[in-house]
């Protein structure tokens, strides 16, 4: 093991109430706004089909022509009360935006740089609106924080002079204190989402990463913070140089989930995947028709699985720069929210069941529960729902969470295997069996063990 001073802080899942809630909440909006909302991918005319938070350096827009869409920063049709109304019915527990993007400008009032909200013919707070909003539906709010800065002059992607490290070093005083200026002003925050961490400037300052992890613990006791903020010693970034998880949680997944076989270690410690609708667009951009877009049974399934695995799962919304919400996230938000509004108990609060993954879907377990959850995304067309259980666990009775009246047959075929026979006949959504389980006694040796 090596001797650090910026490694992890400690080993193991925390558990205190803030860090249960958050897990608990297992659901989350992640909301992408800023200038980039503005063009939406598309500058002279010409559609740029990389991220459109990423348009400044697609199409090389200078940093004084693209900071003057400040001035333009005006959303008429934008209403706080209405995404967070629209987030409560899509069944989200928690929101993630973004105060700062990679562009530097800043959607609160923030007195270390002009370049922010009051500044737009907007005027007002719309941090201060947006949360304010989102804990009045019960929501609890994280913020988005990118260290990489475009806009600032003291930003620095790598350190390769005297002159560098002066500058980086007010850039990181800078960061710093707009950290505890949110943390301060807005005491309702839950956690902070660092990203635009990756850069040779940030991996050579781990101390930094640690002294920001602190002061917002201080300021802001409970306060959560990715792993993605941290580098260590060595320049290590989300595991330490000595393979220990920093921060409170792993933030590595995005656009991507854990493998259920492969990466089954991740549910030995706290996660969260951040996806795009689209296949890789997280700000606002006009022309979805250039990648796939996830319909919302692709997307439902991928919370589902983040919940089987002990993870959440975070859904990005990338606002227009009008402030509306487009046709396709606001179907998404009420078809996900119609299907959570029936079966949200076999995701909130809910963890890893400890059963093997089977092909026709996804096991959860609440917390302390003798109840198993099975969702199921492929219904086999036998109707045979095949489950492998732990030794000395039992399967009892079975019902569709719906019908809790209609049995579903449970059958012990060989020891610890189990068939459930669901009714054959054409499913068009996400299907729920609760099952009561025993964990008590050793299954009774009744079935002879092949002779090999
Ligand atoms: C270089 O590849 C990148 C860099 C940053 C990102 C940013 C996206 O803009 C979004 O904020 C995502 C969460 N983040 C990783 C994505 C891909």
């Amino acid at each position: 093991r090596l001797e650090l001073k910026y490694g992890a802080q400690y080993t193991g899942k925390r558990t205190d109430a803030a860090m249960n809630k958050w897990r608990s909440n297992r659901f989350g909006q992640f909301i992408h706004w800023g200038l980039y909302a503005i063009p939406g991918g598309v500058w002279n005319g010409k559609t740029y089909n990389y991220a459109a938070e990423f348009l400044k350096s697609s199409a090389h827009i200078s940093t004084a022509t693209w900071d003057s869409l400040m001035y333009k920063f005006n959303p008429k049709k934008f209403n706080a009360k209405e995404w967070a109304k629209m987030a409560k019915k899509m069944g989200v527990k928690y929101m993630t935006i973004t105060t700062k993007h990679h562009e530097g400008f800043c959607l609160w009032p923030s007195r270390y740089t002009d370049f922010n909200i009051s500044n737009t013919p907007y005027k007002k707070d719309i941090l201060k609106e947006i949360v304010d909003a989102y804990n009045a539906e019960g929501i609890d709010v994280n913020f988005y924080y990118s260290v990489l800065d475009w806009h600032n002059p003291d930003w620095r992607y790598d350190i390769k002079s005297k002159e560098d490290s002066i500058a980086f070093r007010r850039y990181l005083d800078f960061a710093e204190n707009q950290l505890k200026e949110l943390a301060t002003n807005y005491p309702t925050v839950k956690a902070f989402w660092f990203d635009g961490t990756w850069d040779a400037s940030v991996k050579k300052n781990g101390w930094w990463t640690l002294e920001v992890e602190k002061m917002l613990k201080s300021v802001r006791p409970g306060v959560i913070i990715n792993s993605r903020l941290r580098a260590d010693d060595y320049g290590s970034r989300h595991k330490d140089s000595n393979g220990e998880l920093m921060g409170d949680y792993e933030s590595g997944y995005e656009r991507r989930l854990p493998d259920p076989v492969k990466d089954i270690k991740v549910t030995s410690w706290d996660w969260e995947a951040c996806m795009t609708i689209p296949e890789n667009q997280w700000g606002y951009h006009q022309d979805w028709s250039i990648s796939h877009v996830k319909s919302p049974l692709e997307l439902l399934e991928m919370l589902v699985h983040a919940t089987s695995m002990g993870g959440n799962f975070l859904l990005n919304f990338g606002p227009k720069g009008d402030g509306s919400i487009r046709s396709e996230e606001q179907n998404i938000a009420k078809t996900i929210g119609d299907w959570m509004a029936v079966n949200g108990q076999v995701i909130y609060n809910c963890d890893y069941a400890g059963l093997k993954k089977q092909d026709w879907g996804y096991f959860t377990r609440e917390k302390g529960s003798n109840q198993l959850n099975m969702v199921i995304f492929n219904v086999p067309v036998s109707g045979l729902l095949h489950v492998d259980v732990p030794k000395g666990m039992i399967l009892k009775k079975a019902h569709f969470l719906t019908t809790p009246g209609q049995q579903i047959k449970v059958e012990e075929i060989a020891k610890n295997q189990y068939l459930l026979h669901m009714p054959i006949k054409l499913y068009t959504s996400p299907q729920v069996i609760v099952v009561e389980c025993d964990n008590g006694k050793e299954n009774a040796n009744k079935y002879q063990d092949a002779k090999t």
